[in-house]
């Protein structure tokens, strides 16, 4: 691997790709690993207001704080660390670990920053690994504006709408993209049941609630409290 190219690549446009960068074994034993928790607890896990105003409608489960993990397979794969490396030079640390949950027929998730760009320097780095594939069956598609970390804060609007410039992506299973958390996103709307995973990276000295405020179009929400704490008009 280009390793240089690859980290030049993630900070020209916010985010790389690797397509079927996991075994397709290993991913179908994750994702019925990862399905079999569900079916034992498909709970809402936010309020009504947070699912009602953001347009987000996902079940996280965090494998390595609620029970005894179980992913080493990608949390310790060495490429996947390697890769990880070449992004954040100057050293990192292991955030969390969250999988996410989408009912068949929810919205998704609406445009995002997962935490506020402030500071260009305080950030998360997704690594999601899709463990089934995404198509037009099953709807949940990523949507990302290339180098949209570089631009400070999502504009105020509605909280699906299409932004110009929009890259739409149908992960295959195995699937791992690398995105930046300033990086604007979002995922379609979800006709099938819909599993995804990230395992989250920052840089080393990073705030360990550096996600607990996420910035939507329309609000900044605060997920330790269950709280809008601004408005966006
Ligand atoms: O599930 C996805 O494809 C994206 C999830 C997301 O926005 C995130 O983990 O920050
Ligand atoms: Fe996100």
């Amino acid at each position: 691997m280009d390793y240089k190219k690859i980290s030049q690549t993630f900070w020209d446009q916010g985010y790389i790709i690797f397509e079927k960068f996991f075994s397709d074994e290993l991913m179908d034993e994750y994702n019925n690993k990862i399905l079999k928790h569900y079916g034992l607890n498909q709970n809402w896990e936010h309020t009504n207001e947070f699912i009602s105003k953001s347009a987000v409608e996902v079940i996280p489960w965090f494998p390595y704080r609620e029970s005894d993990g179980g992913f080493d397979g990608i949390d310790r794969h060495p490429e996947f660390n390697e890769i990880t490396d070449a992004i954040l030079k100057e050293g990192w640390e292991n955030l969390y670990c969250m999988m996410m949950f989408s009912k068949a027929g929810s919205k998704g998730q609406a445009w995002h920053q997962d935490c506020p760009p402030d500071d260009p320097k305080k950030y998360n780095l997704n690594r999601l690994v899709y463990t089934h594939d995404i198509t037009d069956e099953t709807g949940g598609e990523i949507v990302i504006m290339p180098e949209a970390h570089k631009a400070g804060i999502l504009p105020v609007g509605n909280p699906h709408d299409e932004i110009e410039g929009q890259l739409v992506f149908q992960p295959k299973k195995g699937t791992v993209v690398f995105l930046h958390g300033h990086c604007f996103h979002r995922v379609k709307p979800v006709k099938s049941d819909r599993v995804s995973s990230n395992f989250r990276a920052v840089p080393k000295g990073t705030p360990e609630d550096i996600t607990d405020i996420c910035v939507y179009r329309n609000m900044k929400y605060k997920f330790s409290t269950s709280e809008v704490i601004e408005e966006r008009v």
